[in-house]
């Protein structure tokens, strides 16, 4: 038995999906403005939140961790956290609060006005996804979804919304991937250029 017809399909799907970005010149723009946002907070010191659900709780802290640690190059590390990291807390707030409110109660701790958060979600509608954005709308906190095609929920209250051009969560989640380390490899050449 071979699986090279169904790897075939999902591994062409993932690349159709991302080009089909790059033909569109509306969310090439949106990309473009969410880019500007993130660099326009990390240079001014401010820290860019992620969260996400799922395998876009790792998605979020892989990102994170691009803008902690190193891109492609070593430079001095700039502020970042990911809302789905801190095990206590999550299982402590959904505990004791609602899961609903996992990232919306840590940004209200941790979030300043100037900051920014990504949140990651290929419907568009998870619950505590649509907290925190809510909750960062309340702290002067600019917010961008990143989602699936139809854009859920949070596609009209985040301040940006990419729509990945898929409605098949891995693929959707595939494009999240290559965007958000485009847009963490700009970060890092626009704050601090290779010397
Ligand atoms: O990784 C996957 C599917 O590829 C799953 O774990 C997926 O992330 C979970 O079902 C999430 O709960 C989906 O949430 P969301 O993307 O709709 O916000
Ligand atoms: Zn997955």
């Amino acid at each position: 038995m071979s699986y090279t017809a169904v790897l075939r399909t999902a591994i062409d799907e993932s690349a159709e999906t991302k080009t089909r970005v790059t033909r569109d010149d509306e969310l090439m723009r949106v990309l473009d403005d969410i880019t500007a946002a993130v660099v326009d907070c990390t240079a001014n010191g401010r820290t860019v939140f992620f969260c996400g659900n799922g395998g876009s709780s790792t998605d979020a802290e892989h990102l994170s961790a691009e803008l902690l640690g190193r891109f492609k190059y070593d430079r001095p590390s700039m502020s970042s956290y990911c809302l789905a990291s801190n095990t206590a807390a999550m299982t402590a707030i959904g505990n004791d609060y609602h899961y609903d409110l996992t990232f919306a109660r840590q940004l209200a701790g941790l979030g300043r006005k100037g900051d920014l958060l990504v949140g990651l979600s290929t419907s568009g509608n998870s619950a505590n996804v649509v907290q925190a954005v809510l909750q960062a709308a309340e702290m002067d906190i600019t917010t961008v979804a990143f989602t699936g095609a139809d854009g859920g929920k949070l596609a009209g209250i985040a301040d940006f919304t990419f729509r990945a051009p898929s409605t098949e969560t891995a693929r959707v989640q595939e494009c999240h991937m290559a965007v958000g380390h485009t847009i963490c490899e700009i970060v890092e050449s626009t704050i601090h250029p290779r010397s």
